[in-house]
């Protein structure tokens, strides 16, 4: 059974006073970890304070980005290493801010889903869609291509490390609109029958796969009721320490609902 992973990403939003403030504030109130797993990932500059902070709880504390190598003359840059040194489980790679703003490409994001795993933390690599979504068979082939180059060179052995989100850019950020949970779902089932192409239907069906872009807490409960989707990256809606509370304790009613009858 797929565990549900509810994520919130800051972003480049908070400062560390601000950070420790909301983290203080949720992290002994979410559910335990076997009902719903819970991650913020925050900016660089916060993740050691937090990491300590959140210590036994079912907090946990993910970075934004890394780089792809563990060391040298890269001005700026993070080392996955350093990361693990840190404590930090998880890191988002191939985020479509990062596609989009910092040129990263397809054979960069896979390098450094490479460099994670290698350095012993999972990705949580996010598969872009910028087309419209009227435009079927670009859609296909844009969410295929960047999950067969995102992984490439990933064993199966290595698969149950990485989660996926399904990231349409057309949905991200203010004022714009999420794709409705059918949508969420195409996306999140097209990449799941891509793993399975890859890894076979077992393996591709213990993967996790996320939807993100202006999820709140409206839309959550759709959205987590589909076959596909597993769980969230929130943006904005993350910013708020009680939204996202209530939008953990939803995921957490839906997975007592789930231990019910779901297939999930
Ligand atoms: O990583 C999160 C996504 O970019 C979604 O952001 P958003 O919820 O603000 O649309």
């Amino acid at each position: 059974m797929r565990k549900p992973l509810i994520v919130g990403n800051w972003k480049m939003y908070k400062t560390i006073t601000e950070a420790v403030a909301y983290v203080d504030r949720i992290k002994a109130q979410l559910p335990p970890a076997d009902q719903v797993e819970v991650e913020l990932a925050v900016p660089t500059l916060f993740l050691q304070s937090l990491v300590e902070r959140t210590r036994g709880t079912n907090l946990k504390i993910a970075a934004e980005n890394c780089f792809y190598q563990d060391e040298g003359a890269f001005t700026g840059e993070t080392s996955p290493v350093a990361l693990r040194e840190l404590g930090i489980k998880h890191v988002i790679l191939g985020h479509s801010e990062r596609r989009r703003l910092f040129y990263e490409s397809d054979a960069v994001v896979n390098q450094k889903v490479h460099a994670a795993l290698q350095a012993g933390i999972c990705p949580l690599l996010c598969v872009d869609e910028t087309m419209k979504r009227q435009v079927q068979g670009d859609r296909v082939q844009w969410v295929v291509s960047q999950v067969l180059t995102g992984l490439a060179g990933v064993t199966a052995a290595q698969l149950p490390r990485v989660t996926l989100a399904y990231e349409p850019s057309w949905a991200i950020g203010a004022g714009k609109a999420a794709a409705t949970p059918s949508e969420a779902n195409e996306g999140c089932y097209l990449i799941r029958q891509t793993l399975a192409r890859l890894y076979g239907e077992s393996a591709a069906a213990r993967v996790r796969i996320l939807y993100g872009g202006s999820v709140n807490q409206t839309n959550l409960p759709a959205l987590l009721a589909q076959s596909d989707i597993d769980g969230v990256l929130i943006g904005r809606a993350s910013l708020d320490p009680a939204v996202f509370l209530q939008m953990v304790a939803v995921a957490q009613q839906i997975m007592n609902g789930n231990d019910e009858g779901s297939s999930k």
